[in-house]
C-alpha cells in the first residue's frame, strides 16, 4: 500500500493556511462592523432626548439578511449564510445593549430553538412554563420580547397565544417559522430492543403517529407538558424513549435512533415575537389584527371586502370566540403590508368604520430565515 499521508498532509497545511489567512481577514472585518455598531448606539443614546434608547431594530435586521441572502455567491446555501449574519448581529447587539427575551419553555423545546434563530446566540433568553407567563415578563419589562407559538402547519392554531393577545396590550414585533424535525431519542441506560413507553408531547405524539404505529405499534405513548420534559423524564428509565427536537438531545445527552420522523415532511411551526416596541417598515412585511363584528348577518363579508376590493392579500383568517359578551367571534387577520403604507391605511379605516372594534396588534418584517 501507498503511504499517502505525507502528501495529504501537505495539501491540507496548504489549504488550512488559505483558511488562516481568510479568517483574518474576516475577523478584522468583524471587529470593523462591532466598531461601527457601537457607534451606533452612540447615535440612538445622543438622540434619543431622554428617553430610552430602542438599540433592537428588527426592521434593520430583516433588511441585512435579505442583502445576505441576495448577494450569496454559495457553495453554502441562502439560510446557511445568512445564518452567519444572524450571529454576527446578534453580537453586535449584545455589545450595544444586550436584549433579554422570555420564551415558552423549558429549554431544549422548539419555542427554545425559535428565539434563538430569531435573536441568535447572544440573546439572553429565560424559559416560562406558560404562555400568559411569557406576555406578563414582557408587560411587566422583565424581558424586552417574548417568543410564542402560534401555529402548526399540521395541528393548526394555538389558541392560549391568540387569547393572550385579547387581554394584552403586547405588539407582535416578528415572526419566525421553524422546520419541525421530530427524532426518537434514547438515553445511555435504555434497551433499545425492549422500548415500552414513549414521552412526548401531545402535539408531536399526533405528528408522528403513523410512524409509531409502523415501528412501535405496542408502546405505550404517554403526553408530557412539553418535548424538553420528555426527554428529561426517560432519561432514567431503561424501556423508555421521547420524542423531542435536536436541541432536546443535545442539552440532555441523549442518542437520536431515528430522525425526521413526522408524518408530513414540510411540518412547520409559526412562532410570534412580542414586546412594546412599534416595528417601522422593512420592504416585505406583514400586519396582525383582530377584529370584533357586530353581530348581524353579512358581518365577516363586510369586514373583508375592503382588503379584497383595494388588493391586499389576507394570508391568515382565525376565528376565536369573543370574551366580552358584546358579539360572538373575534377575527385573528393577518395580510401583507405594513400600517404606515397608504393602501393598508384606507383599508384599515373602511373596516373600521364596519366593525365593531379593530385593535391593530402590530405590523412587523416577514420572516427571513
Ligand atoms: O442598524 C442598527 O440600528 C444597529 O443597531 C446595528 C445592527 C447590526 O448589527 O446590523 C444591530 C442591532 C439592530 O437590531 C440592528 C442592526
Amino acid at each position: 500500500m501507498v503511504d499517502n499521508s505525507s502528501e495529504e498532509a501537505k495539501e491540507l497545511g496548504k489549504l488550512r493556511d488559505d483558511i488562516d489567512a481568510i479568517d483574518e481577514k474576516i475577523g478584522a472585518l468583524i471587529s470593523q462592523r462591532a466598531v461601527c455598531a457601537q457607534s451606533v448606539a452612540e447615535v440612538k443614546g445622543r438622540y434619543s432626548d431622554g428617553s430610552d434608547p430602542i438599540f433592537y431594530r428588527p426592521e434593520r435586521e430583516a433588511q441585512v439578511l435579505r442583502k445576505a441572502m441576495a448577494r450569496n455567491q454559495g457553495p453554502l446555501s441562502d439560510e446557511e449564510y445568512a445564518r452567519l449574519f444572524r450571529e454576527i448581529m446578534s453580537a453586535c447587539l449584545a455589545l450595544e445593549n444586550p436584549i433579554k427575551v422570555a420564551f415558552l419553555g423549558p429549554e431544549g423545546t422548539f419555542t427554545h430553538e425559535a428565539a434563538l434563530k430569531h435573536f441568535g446566540a447572544s440573546a439572553k433568553v429565560a424559559p416560562m412554563t406558560a404562555i400568559d407567563e411569557v406576555f406578563r415578563e414582557v408587560e411587566s419589562g422583565a424581558c424586552q420580547f417574548g417568543v410564542v407559538p402560534v401555529e402548526n402547519s399540521t395541528e393548526g392554531v394555538v389558541t392560549h397565544t391568540l387569547d393572550s393577545f385579547m387581554s394584552s396590550n403586547l405588539n407582535i414585533c416578528g415572526e419566525v417559522v421553524l422546520r419541525i424535525h421530530h427524532n426518537l431519542m434514547v438515553s445511555d441506560v435504555t434497551k433499545t430492543d425492549s422500548i415500552t413507553r414513549i414521552y412526548s408531547h401531545a402535539q408531536s405524539l399526533a405528528q408522528c403517529r403513523k410512524w409509531l404505529d409502523a415501528h412501535y405499534p405496542n408502546a405505550e405513548r404517554i403526553a408530557v407538558p412539553s418535548n424538553a420534559e420528555a426527554a428529561k423524564r426517560m432519561r432514567s428509565e431503561w424501556n423508555a424513549a421521547a420524542i423531542a427536537g435536536e436541541a432536546a438531545a443535545k442539552l440532555y445527552g441523549l442518542t437520536v435512533l431515528a430522525d425526521k420522523i413526522e408524518d408530513m415532511p414540510d411540518n412547520s411551526t409559526r412562532f410570534l415575537i412580542v414586546g412594546q416596541q412599534d416595528v417601522g417598515p422593512s420592504g416585505h412585511d406583514k400586519t396582525s389584527v383582530v377584529i370584533a363584528v357586530k353581530n348581524e348577518p353579512g358581518a365577516l363579508h363586510d369586514i373583508l371586502e375592503p382588503f379584497h376590493r383595494l388588493g391586499v392579500d389576507l394570508t391568515r383568517v382565525e376565528s376565536r370566540p369573543s370574551r366580552t359578551g358584546n358579539w360572538n367571534y373575534v377575527f385573528f387577520i393577518d395580510f401583507d403590508g405594513h400600517v404606515e403604507t397608504p393602501k393598508v391605511q384606507t383599508a384599515l379605516e373602511e373596516v373600521s368604520r364596519r366593525a365593531a372594534d379593530v385593535k391593530i396588534l402590530g405590523s412587523y418584517p416577514k420572516g427571513v430565515l
